[in-house]
């Protein structure tokens, strides 16, 4: 085996940066076992996993909740050590060089901050400078460039604590670009942002990709994010590794479907439309499913041409049920179900039982 390529080239063909070969993550945890009896348990949290990222990738590493993910995280930045197997990062050993590792890799969790709570945003800043010993004139560059493009001007003097949590992610990812890293880590970094901020972050990490190269590791629960940027994605399961491909490949294996929300400029019978369903009308709005492995465009094409169209959207289906459809362990979701169960006025139909008419 090549000691440096273990597990051979990357899909995309680039070379490999990341490189992880039968990597294992055993905790041993006490559990009660009786009222004072506590036995020792093992929890399997990342159980024989093989992959390598090329330099200059964007991966999507996806799955439900407990699979890994993080633990995953934490070993690719040397925070955890793995049980078994073997782990490089640009060439290193994350957790036998971890402070020599941090310089070359950036770490955004969405759920918690890396930003000093109390400071504003421009003096942790500064911190970084000095603890990553960036060139002044880098420093600089790398802060102007982020503070354009994620808009964080106004928010340079404001301590942390008082940002919202869209404007605080922004200034998280500044913060774990600040030193030019080559590899991007991002745990849930769109998680409860609104929409605004999702799409401003999005474009953000696209350019950095396209412009720096930079390698972006991504555990998301959104599927969006993974179909804006990823062209693979990883789903682990379980601690087990079970797909590697691209996210319509997923779609293909999970059969999962998308949604169309088409808002109308009035109530109309539910919509015809050659390729999608219309499960649900609820007054002027109306929802269309259809395989989340085809394109939208055509469909918005002929929606567009042949209904009064005030205003349309594109639904993901939750990773959980793409998941969940993979292996045939349960049903999707109803589409529309997140906005909860059908209320007095709304017609909930099925696929193709109702009978349609096109509008006059
Ligand atoms: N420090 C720990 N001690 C014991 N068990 C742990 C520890 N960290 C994680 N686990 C367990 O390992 C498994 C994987 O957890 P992990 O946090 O990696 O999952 P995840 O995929 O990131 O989930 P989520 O999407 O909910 O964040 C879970 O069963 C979790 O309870």
């Amino acid at each position: 085996m090549d000691d440096e390529h273990p597990d051979g080239t990357p899909p995309s063909g680039r070379p490999p940066l990341i490189h992880l070969h039968q990597v294992e993550k055993v905790f041993e945890v006490r559990r009660g076992a009786g009222l004072l009896r506590r036995e020792k348990h093992q929890v399997r949290a990342v159980d024989g996993i093989s992959f390598q990222v090329g330099r200059g990738e964007m991966v999507g590493y996806i799955g439900p909740n407990g699979a890994g993910k993080s633990t995953t995280i934490k070993m690719l930045t040397g925070i955890l050590t793995p049980s078994a197997g073997r782990l490089r990062v640009a060439g290193i050993d994350p957790s036998r060089e971890r402070t020599r590792l941090a310089s070359r890799i950036g770490v955004v969790f969405g759920q918690r901050t890396t930003l000093w709570w109390d400071l504003p945003l421009r003096d942790s800043y500064r911190l970084v400078h000095r603890m990553y010993r960036v060139p002044d004139a880098r420093f600089r560059e790398n802060l102007d460039r982020c503070v354009e493009l994620l808009d964080l001007g106004a928010l340079l003097d404001v301590p942390v604590r008082q940002l919202s949590l869209g404007q605080r992610m922004r200034g998280d990812i500044a913060a774990a670009l600040l030193h030019d890293p080559e590899v991007l880590y991002l745990d849930e970094p769109t998680i409860g942002l609104d929409v605004v901020s999702k799409a401003r972050v999005r474009g953000f990490l696209r350019d950095l990709n396209a412009e720096r190269g930079t390698t972006v590791l991504l555990t998301t629960h959104d599927l969006t994010d993974i179909e804006q940027l990823c062209s693979r994605v990883m789903v682990i399961d379980h601690g087990r590794l079970m797909y590697d491909g691209p996210l319509s490949g997923l779609h293909e294996v999970g059969e999962s479907e998308r949604t169309l929300v088409v808002d109308l400029e009035r109530e109309l019978p539910p919509i015809v439309l050659d390729g999608a369903r219309t499960v649900r009308v609820e007054g002027p709005r109306q929802w269309l499913v259809f395989p989340a492995a085809r394109s939208a465009a055509p469909l918005v094409a002929r929606l567009a041409a042949e209904y009064p169209l005030v205003d349309l959207s594109v639904r993901e289906p939750d990773i959980e049920a793409v998941i969940a459809r993979m292996y045939g362990e349960g049903q999707a979701p109803v589409p529309g179900a997140a906005d909860g169960p059908a209320g007095p006025g709304e017609a909930a139909v099925t696929g193709g039982e109702t009978p349609a008419r096109r509008p006059d």
